[in-house]
Formats: structure tokens, sequence, C-alpha cells
């Protein structure tokens, strides 16, 4: 979903998106995302929601934050990683028969959804590592798992 598009609409303007245009410019996202990609193989959730908040902060984007925008938009990434199982049929483990090209953009709609909920819960003040660790133990105790004879 074009999120930005939405604020700005909604906010009765339109402005123009900014993209990196100079061949310095584009090298340098390109270093960006190479150093990011080094440091993402463990990545926690804290870290992810201090990027999100570094992010929102250098682009003035904080006042869009609010958490029913964030619900909303996390709602319409979902939309979009819906499209991507639609008129499939069941898909197997591993998604075989995928091309690359769809596996990559499967990550990405799953990491707009992951981000978005990430700052949904940030902004409404909840510790999701907390709270998911929680909810397990909780799941645990209502599903208990069947004693295995030895
Ligand atoms: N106000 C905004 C807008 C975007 N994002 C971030 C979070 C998401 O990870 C991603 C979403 O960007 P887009 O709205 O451009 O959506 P897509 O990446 O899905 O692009 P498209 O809809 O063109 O496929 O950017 C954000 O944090 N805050």
């Amino acid at each position: 979903m074009q999120f930005r598009r939405f604020f700005f609409f909604a906010r009765g303007e339109m402005e123009v998106e900014k993209k990196a245009t100079t061949v310095e410019e584009v090298r340098g996202v390109e270093e960006e995302t190479k150093k990011e990609e080094a440091a993402a193989s463990d990545v926690s959730l804290k870290e992810l929601s201090k990027k999100l908040d570094d992010f929102a902060k250098e682009r003035d984007w904080e006042m869009y934050h609010a958490p029913r925008n964030l619900l909303l938009a996390m709602i319409a990434e979902v939309g979009e990683l819906s499209e991507l199982f639609m008129w499939k049929g069941e898909v197997a483990k591993g998604l075989p028969g995928w091309k690359e090209s769809e596996k990559e953009h499967l990550g990405e709609e799953l990491s707009d959804v992951l981000l978005y909920l990430i700052r949904l819960s940030d902004m409404c003040g909840v510790d999701l590592g907390d709270a998911a660790t929680r909810k397990i133990v909780k799941n645990a105790v209502k599903y208990p798992a069947p004693s295995k004879s030895t």
C-alpha cells in the first residue's frame, strides 16, 4: 500500500516521493543495504523497533504513526500478502514451484506486516517480545502436550 500517499491524501496534500536519483545516491543506498543485510542475520525485535523509530524520526513521520493508522496500514499489508497466495490453491511447505522473485516478494510483504506490527506495539506501549513469550507460556497451559510414554 502507498501508505505515505494515503496520509498525504488524508491531509489534503499531495507530496512527491523523494527517491535516490543520482548515481551517488543509488550507490549510497546499495552500500547501506549491504551493511544492513550483513547485520541482519540475528536481529531482535528491539533492534527492529529502534530502526523503525529512527526511520520515522528521520522523516518526521511520527505524527502519522498513530495506533489506528498503523493498524490499518498493517491490515492493508496483510491484504498484499494474501494476494500472493490468491487463486493458487493449497501451497506446499517450502513453496516448491515458486520463482525466486516471488519468494523475495513474499519476504517483503511478510516484513511489511511484521514491521507495522512492531511499530503498532511500540506506539501502544506493549513490549511485543515479552507479550509473545508470555502468550506462548499461556498457550502451553491451555493446550498441554500429550505425555509421551517412554
Ligand atoms: N508512513 C509510512 C509509510 C511506510 N512505512 C514503511 C513500513 C513498511 O515496511 C513500508 C510500506 O511502504 P509502502 O506504503 O510504500 O508499501 P509497499 O512497500 O508495500 O509498496 P507498494 O504498495 O508499492 O507495493 O514502509 C512506514 O513505516 N511509515
